[in-house]
């Protein structure tokens, strides 16, 4: 098997078939929505809050709201009253199951909800998926984290929608460190990997640094890439800010740090300061300016036209050049 990442492939460029990157579409379907961009920022707390996940939802693009110290229910009723999607996390503890029986009876219910616990390729996400599947029929189920082929088959046959890809690869995660597992340092050929055997979409999750990432993301398989770092140092971020030698941060912790379980226990998780660096939503937009630009580059008019060009591998014994996949 080829072993790469983001940092050492290219994507080759296709003749131009737009006269203006205008022409090209990043927009995907998921479930039954059509989203602006095949992005998501992660459902951590110091990437998303009220706020941000009430905008990104009004202005057309998908989120999923993280499950920490929320009301899940009333922030569902909240965006329900707004008119806008309601999209969850879902852990798999007795708390989650009382979460998805009050959306049931109370009617809130929930367009889409994402279980994610550090090892989703486990009998308690295959129960998690059966009780939502039979108290929220409608609901479209995204189940993760897995690392391989065999996770991305069992979760989609326990009925999984969708199915979240990368263990470890994230800017503040030490599963790797601490347990000697994961996709980091590989993610982009272990999504090549488990791509070749989904048969329902796949959130590649982790390890994006650069907005080009997410055109070879989906180069090898993803129809939607989760991003944490890159979103956490914004103004509207809701990690605080940190003044460092007159120079302005954000925090950003991992979902199994310290900082975020209030305990050092099971820990898998840091925190780090990401530099201030402007609006969100600014880099919504020029995320979704250079994804155009990966399109023009890629000589089509969608995102599905990336999944068709060539690519190099640089450096390394896996170096070459990739006409086919
Ligand atoms: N993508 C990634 O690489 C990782 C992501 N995370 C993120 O951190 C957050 C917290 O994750 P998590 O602690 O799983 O969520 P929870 O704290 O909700 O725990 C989920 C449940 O799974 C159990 N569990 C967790 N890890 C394992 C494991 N390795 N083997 C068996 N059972 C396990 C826990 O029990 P117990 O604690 O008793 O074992 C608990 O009952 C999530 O949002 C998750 O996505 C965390 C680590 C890796
Ligand atoms: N191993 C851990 N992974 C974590 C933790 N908290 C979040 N995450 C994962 O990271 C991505 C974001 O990655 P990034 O490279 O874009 O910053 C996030 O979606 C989770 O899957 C954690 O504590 N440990």
């Amino acid at each position: 098997m080829e072993i790469f990442d983001y940092d050492n492939i290219l994507l080759l460029p296709r003749k131009c078939r737009v006269d203006s990157r205008a022409e090209c579409d990043t927009s995907v379907e998921l479930g039954q929505h059509r989203f602006k961009l095949p992005v998501v920022p992660a459902n951590m707390k110091t990437v998303v809050d009220e706020h941000i996940t009430e905008w990104l939802a009004a202005n057309g693009y998908f989120y999923v709201m993280h499950r920490f110290d929320l009301d899940n229910v009333a922030y569902a009723a909240s965006m329900r009253d707004k008119g806008l999607i309601v999209s969850l996390s879902s852990g798999v503890k007795p708390a989650d199951y009382e979460v998805i029986d009050r959306l049931a009876a109370e009617g809130v219910g929930a367009d889409y909800i994402t279980i994610d616990i550090a090892h989703g390729h486990a009998d308690s996400v295959q129960r998690m998926i059966a009780h939502i599947k039979q108290k929220l029929p409608e609901t479209f189920v995204i189940a993760g984290n897995v690392g391989t082929p065999e996770g991305v088959i069992d979760l989609e046959n326990w009925g999984a929608d969708a199915t979240k890809v990368g263990i470890g690869p994230g800017k503040v995660c030490i599963t790797r460190l601490k347990t000697g597992f994961g996709t980091g340092g590989w993610q982009l050929s272990a999504l090549k990997w488990c791509a070749r055997v989904a048969t329902k979409p796949i959130i590649a999750d982790g390890g994006i640094r650069h907005h080009g990432d997410i055109a070879k993301s989906v180069r090898f398989g993803a129809s939607m890439v989760m991003i944490g770092s890159l979103f956490a140092g914004h103004e509207e971020s809701p990690g605080q800010t940190v003044e460092v030698d007159g120079k302005r941060y954000k925090e950003y912790y991992g979902s199994a740090s310290d900082f975020n379980k209030g305990e050092y226990k099971h820990v898998e998780g840091k925190r780090i300061l990401e530099p201030v660096k402007g609006k969100f939503t600014d880099t919504v937009r020029e995320m979704q300016e250079d994804l155009q630009s990966s399109i023009s580059y890629a000589g089509g008019r969608s995102l599905s036209d990336l999944k068709k060009v060539n690519y190099v591998i640089l450096g390394g014994e896996n170096a070459g050049e990739h006409l086919f996949m």
